[in-house]
């Protein structure tokens, strides 16, 4: 068996004061991955990534990084682990190029074995390696945070919220690097409180709430479980009188001659519901569907969980 590259077992974490953000996590992140941990505001993702930093001390179970035990080998997971928080924190006086060397020199890298320049060129940064990193955009402070972390070559990465805040096109940029890092053999972790980001990006997803894990799916597995789809149909004429069928959970009208119509895929089917408009008397001059997508699924997990 391949060893994972985080291995989760059973950890909580109950803070000072009593409140327990973490409550029996077990999961693994798969080596080579894009994985996702998503999760509501306060679901305990922050906690678990600053236990795997060494930043938070666990109440109980264990986390191994590559195959070292954050209390066995704590140096060795250190090393095998690096991790861009939400917060940009760098020098702006030192240049990009200055930053690593910085933080290379910090983590001990020798001189032979650093390769600034190179990491600044996988980040689209290398005409900027002598500027002041102050001038640099709000994307390039970003994938300048992804190369410091990346200085002393960890196999895995974990990315905090890495596009909060940033526009769409800036976002699809960072994107292509994380998927440039991947490809380049580096296991990522992912916290992102956009669905699509992690849609897009991730080839795995945990969803944690109130401490607990209550998702850990392939994404294309946890897409399918979303039952929820819509058709919108564009009618002859106005609707005064809403076509009814068993099979429709949910008709709204978007204008007059425009119906959004919700059903479940393990019910029926869009045929069927097509079928039942124009058994309704209208005849349909247009339709679109709209497939379920992560927010559906994970609406429904975090609600399943808060009712549970
Ligand atoms: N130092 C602390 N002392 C006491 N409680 C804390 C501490 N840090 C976090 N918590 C609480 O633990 C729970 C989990 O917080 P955590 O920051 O891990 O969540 P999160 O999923 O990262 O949320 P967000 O997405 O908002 O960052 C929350 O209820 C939070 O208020």
């Amino acid at each position: 068996m391949t060893e994972a590259a985080i291995a989760i077992r059973d950890l909580c974490k109950t803070y000072a004061g009593g409140k327990r953000a973490l409550d029996g996590v077990t999961f693994d992140v798969p080596r080579g991955q894009v994985f996702g941990l998503l999760g509501p505001n306060g679901a305990g993702k922050s906690t678990l990534i600053n236990i795997l930093a060494g930043l938070v001390n666990k109440t109980s179970g264990s986390a191994s990084i590559w195959g070292f035990d954050i209390d066995e080998h704590p140096r060795n997971a250190k090393a095998s682990i690096g991790i861009v928080n939400q917060e940009i924190t760098f020098d702006p006086f030192f240049t990009p190029l200055e930053t690593l060397e910085n933080q290379a020199g910090f983590y001990g890298v020798p001189k032979a074995k650093r390769r600034s320049l190179d990491l600044l060129r996988a980040m689209g940064l290398e005409d900027k390696a002598n500027a002041y990193s102050r001038t640099l955009s709000g994307g390039m402070k970003r994938r300048l945070m992804v190369a410091k972390a990346m200085v002393h070559s960890p196999p895995v990465i974990v990315l905090d919220e890495p596009t909060a805040g940033v526009d769409i096109e800036l976002r699809r940029q960072l994107w292509d690097y994380v998927r440039g890092l991947n490809a380049r053999g580096v296991t990522v972790v992912l916290t992102t409180h956009y669905l699509q980001e992690a849609e897009e990006l991730c080839d795995r997803i945990a969803i944690i709430n109130h401490g607990r894990v209550v998702a850990n799916e392939p994404t294309r597995v946890l897409l399918g479980m979303a039952q929820e789809k819509q058709v919108v149909v564009t009618l002859d004429r106005d609707v005064t009188a809403p076509p009814q069928a068993r099979c429709f959970e949910k008709v709204e009208a978007i204008d007059p001659r425009t119906l959004a119509i919700t059903y479940r895929k393990d019910r029926t089917n869009a045929g069927e519901v097509l079928t039942a408009v124009s058994e309704g008397g209208f005849a349909i001059v247009d339709v679109t569907t709209r497939e379920a997508d992560l927010e559906d699924v994970f609406l429904n997990l975090t609600r399943a969980a808060a009712n549970g």
